[in-house]
């Protein structure tokens, strides 16, 4: 459960952001929307609809190397089932790249086709990345690109720059992402954004959000936590058990022999971040809508 307010998304921000995104958009011809692939319902935005105003639409399930790849076969299935264009995607790596590029000629023949009606020869399909922040806007440009000419960072909210990015013969990129603003209300999918580092980590409550990572951890891939952590059966009871025994096997003690608990859940949040717990994709496709209660 997050607790705090995310100070960067209060509704001045959000305003904001939304007319800058309008704006963005009216300027391109098709919009690709960056999800992360271990929560692709968590990490959309719950206005994207909306914003992009009936534009062909692509969207890319990002960090797909960190994701069960059983799971995103079923994202994949389920918004193709939707009539999505969507494709997985490792935008650190390049894969993806060029099954990206002919996603969007594909989408985009029949604005092709109404400018050559028009006598437009010569326009290029101009493209935005939009997506909610640390899901890899930046990364993906630079990768498309072929640079490294817009910065990445691994945190939050670091995006710069502004200016068309040719690609191939016919595309171009505006090499400034769209950043759209994360799914706060909903209390399951940001405590998941937090797990994923989508969240700043100095905004989010760490023992709440530990508390449900641990627990999908011991209801789903018990074994994983036996094997990184070396728990014995009568060690993982309860999540203060699993817990307190990770941070003793990792030497997090203080004086009198007590474990620090937060440097325990910090372990293990980066250990998740960085798949050494395995790929674990946390939404899955068949997940009760999360209702917010009024
Ligand atoms: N493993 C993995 N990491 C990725 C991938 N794409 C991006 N990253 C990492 O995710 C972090 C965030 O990437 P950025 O490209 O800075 O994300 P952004 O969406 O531009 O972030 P903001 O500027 O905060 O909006 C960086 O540490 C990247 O290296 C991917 O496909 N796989």
């Amino acid at each position: 459960m997050v607790d705090s307010p995310i100070v960067h998304w209060f509704p001045g921000h959000m305003a904001k952001a939304t007319r800058m995104i309008q704006e963005y958009i009216k300027k391109v011809d098709v919009v690709i929307e960056l999800l992360d692939a271990r929560i692709p319902r968590s990490s959309a935005n719950p206005v994207i609809i909306e914003l992009i105003n009936q534009k062909p639409h692509i969207i890319l399930l990002n960090k797909v190397d960190l994701a069960d790849p059983a799971a995103t076969k079923e994202w994949t299935e389920f918004l193709a089932s939707k009539g999505i264009t969507v494709l997985a995607i490792d935008s650190k790596s390049g894969k993806g790249n060029k099954a990206l590029i002919r996603a969007v000629e594909q989408l985009s023949k029949p604005i092709i086709e109404r400018w050559l009606n028009k006598g437009i020869r010569s326009r290029s399909i101009r493209t935005i990345i939009l997506g909610i922040p640390n899901v890899g806007k930046s990364t993906l440009i630079n990768s498309l690109a072929g640079s490294a000419a817009t910065r990445t960072a691994n945190k939050a909210g670091h995006t710069r720059g502004q200016q068309w990015v040719k690609i191939g013969k016919n595309m171009e990129l505006l090499d400034t992402p769209g950043v759209l603003w994360p799914k706060l209300e909903d209390q399951r999918a940001a405590a998941r954004l937090a797990m994923t580092g989508a969240i700043s980590d100095d905004v989010y409550d760490l023992e709440n959000v530990m508390k449900q990572l641990l627990g999908h951890l011991k209801d789903n891939t018990p074994e994983i936590l036996v094997e990184r952590y070396k728990l014995k059966p009568e060690e993982m009871e309860n999540l203060d058990d699993i817990l307190e025994n990770i941070g003793r096997r990792r030497g997090c003690l203080v004086s009198g022999g007590i474990v620090d608990l937060d440097k325990a859940r910090r372990i293990v949040l980066a250990d998740y971040r960085n798949a050494k717990l395995g790929n674990i994709t946390l939404d899955t496709v068949d997940e009760e809508p999360y209702y917010v209660e009024e």
